[in-house]
C-alpha cells in the first residue's frame, strides 16, 4: 500500500528549490498540474521561459526528491510562460532586449538573429526589430531582400514572418544600395514608428539589433520604450573589449540594466583543437567587471558565415552544429537572465 498523494507529492517538491531563484517550486506557483495513479505520478511544472538553461537540473531534483516519497514511476512535463514585469514596455511585449556592440562587424547582428531564432525553437514568441538603420543586415540574415513591408488597416506597419520570427528593418523599405544619410530627429522618428506604429502582437521577447557604438539610436531607444535590458557583443581581442566597455557605459547612462556579455568568435575548433584566434577570455573579465552574467561563448566557423549569406540562420541551417549549440546555449541563458530579473521585479508577497 503506498502513501503517494496530491499532497505528499506537493509537500515534497516544496524542497525542490528554482535554482535561480532561490525559493521552492511550489511556492513560486510553478507546479501546474500533479496526478497520482497508485505509485505512478505525473508532474507539469511550468517554467518561467521554454528556453529555460536549468530545466535539466530542476527535473533531476524532482525526480530525487519523489523518489524519496516512494514514486516508482514518474512523468515530468514542461510548460513555459515567460513572466512579464508589471508594466509592459509596449503594449502586448513582454520584453525589450537591445543587442549592442561597440565595433563593427563583431558579429552582432549574426547573434541577434541566430537568438532571435534559436528563442523561437524554443517556443517563445520572438520579434526582431533592425535598428541598425544606417547599416541594416537582417533582411540578408533571413533572406527577405526581394520583400516588402505591407501596412494594415490600421496604418500599422505588418512585420514579414520569417522562420517564426516577426521581422522589421528598414532594408524591406529602402531599395538595397540607397545611402541611408538621415538626421538625428528622422532616425528617432523611424525608431518610434518601428516600436509603436508596428503591429507587432504578443511577442515574449522583442530583439533590437542595435548599430554599432554609441549614439543617436541607443539614446533613442531608451527614450521610447522600457528595456529590459541590453547585451554586449564582443570578441575576446582587446580593441573589441575597450569598445564594448563604452557600449556597457551608455546603457548604464540611459538606465538600461546590463544583462550580460557574449564573446563571439571566441575561438576556431581544428582537429579538436581550439584556437584562440583573437585571444581568450576578453568576454568573461569584461563581464565581471561589470558585475553582470557572462552568456558565452560562441566560436568561429565556416558555417555561421555561410549561413548568414544564404539567409538561414546557423541553428536552423545547421541545428546540431558545435556553433548551432553554443548560441542556443546562449539563448536560453539569456532568457535565464530575464527570467530571474522580472522576478525581482515582482512585488513581495
Ligand atoms: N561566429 C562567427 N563565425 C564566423 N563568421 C562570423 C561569426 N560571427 C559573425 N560572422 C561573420 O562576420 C561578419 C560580420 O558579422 P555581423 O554583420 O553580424 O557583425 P556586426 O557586428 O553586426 O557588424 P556591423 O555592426 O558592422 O553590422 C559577417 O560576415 C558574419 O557572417
Amino acid at each position: 500500500m503506498s502513501g503517494v498523494s496530491e499532497a505528499s507529492v506537493l509537500e515534497a517538491l516544496k524542497t525542490v528549490n528554482d535554482p535561480e531563484l532561490h525559493k521552492d517550486l511550489v511556492s513560486l506557483g510553478m507546479v501546474e498540474k500533479v496526478v497520482v495513479e497508485g505509485n505512478r505520478v505525473g508532474v507539469k511544472i511550468n517554467l518561467t521561459t521554454p528556453a529555460c538553461p536549468l530545466k535539466g537540473q530542476i527535473e533531476t531534483e524532482v525526480r530525487a526528491a519523489l523518489a524519496r516519497i516512494g514514486v516508482d514511476e514518474l512523468e515530468v512535463h514542461f510548460g513555459a510562460t515567460v513572466r512579464a514585469p508589471q508594466n509592459l514596455p509596449l503594449p502586448g511585449i513582454k520584453h525589450v532586449v537591445a543587442i549592442a556592440s561597440g565595433k563593427g562587424g563583431v558579429g552582432k547582428s549574426t547573434v541577434a538573429a541566430n537568438l532571435a531564432v534559436a528563442l523561437a525553437q524554443e517556443g517563445a514568441a520572438v520579434g526582431l526589430l533592425d535598428a541598425d538603420i544606417y547599416g541594416p543586415s537582417q533582411a540578408q540574415m533571413f533572406g527577405t531582400q526581394t520583400q516588402k513591408l505591407m501596412v494594415d488597416d490600421q496604418k500599422r506597419i505588418v512585420p514579414l514572418e520569417r522562420y517564426g520570427i516577426k521581422l522589421i528593418t528598414i532594408a524591406n523599405i529602402v531599395p538595397p544600395g540607397q545611402a541611408m544619410v538621415w538626421r538625428g530627429p528622422i532616425l528617432h522618428g523611424t525608431l518610434r514608428q518601428f516600436l509603436h506604429e508596428v503591429a507587432w502582437g504578443e511577442l515574449d521577447y522583442l530583439i533590437v539589433d542595435m548599430p554599432p557604438g554609441t549614439g543617436d539610436v541607443q539614446l533613442s531607444l531608451a527614450q521610447l520604450t522600457k528595456v529590459s535590458g541590453g547585451v554586449i557583443v564582443t570578441t575576446p581581442q582587446d580593441v573589441a573589449r575597450i569598445d564594448a566597455e563604452r557600449a556597457a557605459d551608455m546603457f548604464k547612462r540611459v538606465q538600461v540594466p546590463l544583462l550580460g556579455v557574449i564573446e563571439n568568435m571566441s575561438y576556431f575548433e581544428q582537429g579538436g583543437e581550439r584556437i584562440h584566434i583573437f585571444g581568450q577570455g576578453g568576454g568573461r573579465r569584461m563581464a565581471e567587471a561589470h558585475k553582470t552574467a557572462f552568456l558565452g561563448e560562441i566560436p568561429i566557423a565556416v558555417a555561421v558565415r555561410e549561413a548568414s549569406d544564404a539567409g538561414v540562420p546557423v541553428v536552423l541551417s545547421a541545428p546540431h552544429s558545435p556553433e548551432a549549440q553554443a548560441l542556443r546555449e546562449v539563448a536560453r541563458a539569456l532568457a535565464g537572465q530575464l527570467s530571474v530579473q522580472s522576478y525581482m521585479l515582482l512585488p513581495m508577497a
